[in-house]
C-alpha cells in the first residue's frame, strides 16, 4: 500500500529507444512490450528484443498478450527476454499460462461496477482496468478512465495494479483514492498513439513515486 514504500510503475507500449531510453532513466519498474497486431503500440518479437539489448537498469520487462496461443507466446520467447506475462484471457487460462511458462503472470480485470473487482488473485498479480466499450478495437490502452471511488472500499490482500486513462496530472490523486501499490500508464504519457515522449515518462514517474511517499 501507498503508505509503506514507493509506488510501483509500469510504462506499457514501448516501440521506440527514445521511450525505452527514458523509462530506464526515470527509474520505471516495469517496461511493457504489446504483441497485439491491432495495437498502434505493436511490436514484433525482435523490435522487443532490440530494445531491450539497451539496457534495462532496474526495470523488468512486460509481454502484453491478448487471448494468447502457448504458441504465440513461445514465439515471443525465442527472441525476446521477459520477466511477466500480462494477459487479457480468463482466469482459467492465465493459471494454465503461469504453469507452462513458469514466469509471472499479470491477469487484467476488465471493471464496470463492484461486483467485477476481485476477491483473490487467480496468479501473480491482477491489473484493474476499466471494461473497454463494445466497439474498443482492443481491450486496453484506449485512455479510458475507471471512477476510481468504485475501489475506495476495496482492500485487497494480493497484489494489484491500476491501469486506464493515467496521466501525469492525475496519477497522484488516482493512488490517493485507490490506495493502488502500483500503476500503469500507455496513452497518457504519449505525444501519437504508439509515441511514447520522455519529458511525460519522466513527470508521470516523479509524481507516480511522490503519490507512493504521502
Ligand atoms: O496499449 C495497448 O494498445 C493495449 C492493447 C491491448 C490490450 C491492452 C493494452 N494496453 C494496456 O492498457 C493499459 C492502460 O492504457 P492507457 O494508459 O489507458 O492507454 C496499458 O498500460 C496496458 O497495460
Amino acid at each position: 500500500m501507498p503508505e509503506f514504500g514507493p509506488i510501483g510503475v509500469k510504462i506499457c507500449g514501448l516501440t521506440e529507444a527514445v521511450g525505452f531510453d527514458a523509462c530506464v532513466e526515470h527509474g520505471a519498474d516495469w517496461i511493457g512490450f504489446v504483441f497485439f497486431e491491432r495495437s498502434p503500440r505493436f511490436v514484433t518479437p525482435q523490435q522487443a528484443a532490440g530494445l531491450t539489448t539497451r539496457g534495462l537498469g532496474r526495470a523488468s520487462t512486460v509481454g502484453l498478450f491478448v487471448h494468447p496461443s502457448d504458441e504465440d507466446i513461445a514465439r515471443v520467447l525465442e527472441h525476446a527476454a521477459l520477466d511477466v506475462l500480462q494477459i487479457y484471457a480468463s482466469e482459467e487460462r492465465a493459471h494454465q499460462v503461469a504453469q507452462v511458462f513458469g514466469l509471472p503472470v499479470w491477469l487484467s480485470f476488465p471493471v464496470a461496477g463492484p461486483q467485477d473487482l476481485p476477491v483473490s488473485c487467480p496468479v501473480q498479480r491482477v491489473l484493474i482496468e476499466p471494461r473497454p466499450p463494445k466497439d474498443a478495437t482492443r481491450p486496453g490502452g484506449n485512455a479510458q478512465k475507471l471512477d476510481w471511488s468504485m475501489l475506495s472500499g476495496w482492500k485487497p490482500v494480493f497484489p494489484w495494479m491500476l491501469a486506464g486513462g493515467l496521466k501525469v496530472d492525475n496519477v497522484a490523486e488516482a493512488v490517493r483514492i485507490t490506495g493502488a501499490p502500483a500503476v500503469d500508464v500507455s496513452s497518457g504519457v504519449e505525444s501519437a498513439p504508439g509515441v511514447k515522449d520522455p519529458a511525460l515518462i519522466a513527470s508521470f514517474v516523479r509524481n507516480a513515486r511522490q503519490a507512493g511517499r504521502a
